[in-house]
């Protein structure tokens, strides 16, 4: 049996560009040395797609189940029987039944351990809802189908780290949905992260403010000294190197930010804005706090480019490879404290061992 990766990929918005990057992604023969890919679709799908591309051919091996993967080609499971109708650059309510169909397959396989991670191509967050899904995002429905007290949206590129307190919700919500307890779990989710999923003995983690200039001591909010940070006080007592607020304007401006394995932002676009403009092409989206694996390409439907040929498969890419890394690295781990062993002499510290890094 192959010990490759099972990497089961949920095609998204049929109407976007999902499929493109997928087929791209896996044109590329070499892929397939790094994993095994399972695409929840269907072949009629990926043909319409293929032919309207003008690509050669890209054959389906086509199972049923995810123990039949053969681990030389690209897998695919049929996930409906009937026909779709595609409408390219078209935001309708095929669109989001599909990229559901598809998204609750692959689900189910990841949760029953059927496949290894999940690589999410992306849905429109709109027409995506039904009485089957009321859920801002994959990042929301993956927490409830692996039940997870919380998890943290997490954008992860070569330069930059960004997690996110708050997620998909409006602005206007977002002061009233910060508090210390909130923060203190973000920021134990990123630590654990980096050291578990990127091997990263003593992450340091910098904390955004809220406010312009992170209040400038009060005058412009009260935020930073009366949740932020406490916040971050307590997250370092606990053995974590945390170290903010700090303004994010002048953070990413200078590039504060390269001193850092992460950076914890405060709201959605606070994080993302700087993060798509330094790593858009390469960025993925990795959900940290999950009980497994899953990673997306940072961008959305691109319905302005679908069918065109202009999608670069770049971050899609990169978001299979974050994924058979993560679960390497996992299943490294686990097998090193199975045999007792310790990495680098120190697998396990304490919080004073840490903070006595810190200082
Ligand atoms: N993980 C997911 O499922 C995500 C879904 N979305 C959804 O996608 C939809 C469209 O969102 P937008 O804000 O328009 O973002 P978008 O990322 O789809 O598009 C923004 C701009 O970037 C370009 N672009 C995107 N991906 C590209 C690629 N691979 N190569 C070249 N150019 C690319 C597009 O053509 C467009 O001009 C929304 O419904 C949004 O909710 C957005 C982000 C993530
Ligand atoms: N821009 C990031 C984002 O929207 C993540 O969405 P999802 O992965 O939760 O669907």
């Amino acid at each position: 049996m192959s010990n490759k990766v099972k990497i089961g990929i949920s095609i998204g918005d049929v109407n976007g560009i999902g499929l493109e990057v997928i087929l791209k992604t896996f044109a590329e023969s070499k892929m397939l040395d790094y994993c095994t890919p399972i695409v929840y679709g269907h072949t009629k799908v990926a043909s319409f797609h293929r032919k309207v591309l003008n690509f050669g051919e890209l054959m389906f091996n086509v199972i049923s189940n995810a123990a039949d993967a053969n681990p030389r080609k690209v897998n695919m499971i049929n996930a409906w029987e009937e026909d779709v109708k595609i409408d390219l650059g078209i935001a309708n309510e095929t669109g989001g039944k599909y990229a559901l169909l598809s998204l609750q397959k692959a689900t189910d396989d990841l949760v029953s351990g059927a496949i290894d991670a999940l690589v999410t191509a992306p849905i429109n967050k709109n027409n995506i809802q039904s009485e089957n899904f009321s859920f801002p995002g994959h990042t929301e429905y993956l927490q409830e189908r692996s039940g997870s007290s919380d998890v943290l949206m997490f954008l992860i590129s070569e330069t930059l780290r960004v997690g996110v307190v708050t997620g998909h919700i409006p602005v206007l919500e977002v002061p009233q949905a910060i508090t210390k307890e909130k923060i203190v779990k973000k920021i134990q989710l990123i630590n654990e992260s980096l050291k578990k999923d990127f091997w990263i003995e003593k992450p340091k983690i910098a904390i955004l403010g809220l406010n312009p200039h992170a209040s400038d001591n009060g005058l412009l909010g009260k935020e930073e000294a009366e949740i932020i940070s406490p916040a971050i006080q307590e997250a370092f007592d606990k053995g974590i190197i945390c170290f903010g607020p700090y303004p994010a304007d002048g953070f990413f401006g200078n590039g504060t930010y390269k001193k850092f394995d992460a950076v914890l932002a405060m709201y959605h676009d606070q994080g993302l804005i700087p993060f798509k403009t330094i790593a858009f092409d390469t960025g993925v989206n990795y959900t940290a706090g999950l009980k497994f694996v899953r990673t997306s390409p940072d961008h959305g439907t691109g319905y302005d480019i679908a069918g065109k040929n202009l999608a670069d498969p770049t971050s899609f890419m990169e978001a299979v490879f974050a994924a058979v890394h993560i679960v390497e690295h996992r299943r490294e781990q686990e097998s090193l404290l199975k045999n007792q062993l310790r990495s680098g002499g120190k697998l396990i510290e304490t919080a004073s061992d840490v903070k006595d890094d810190a200082n």
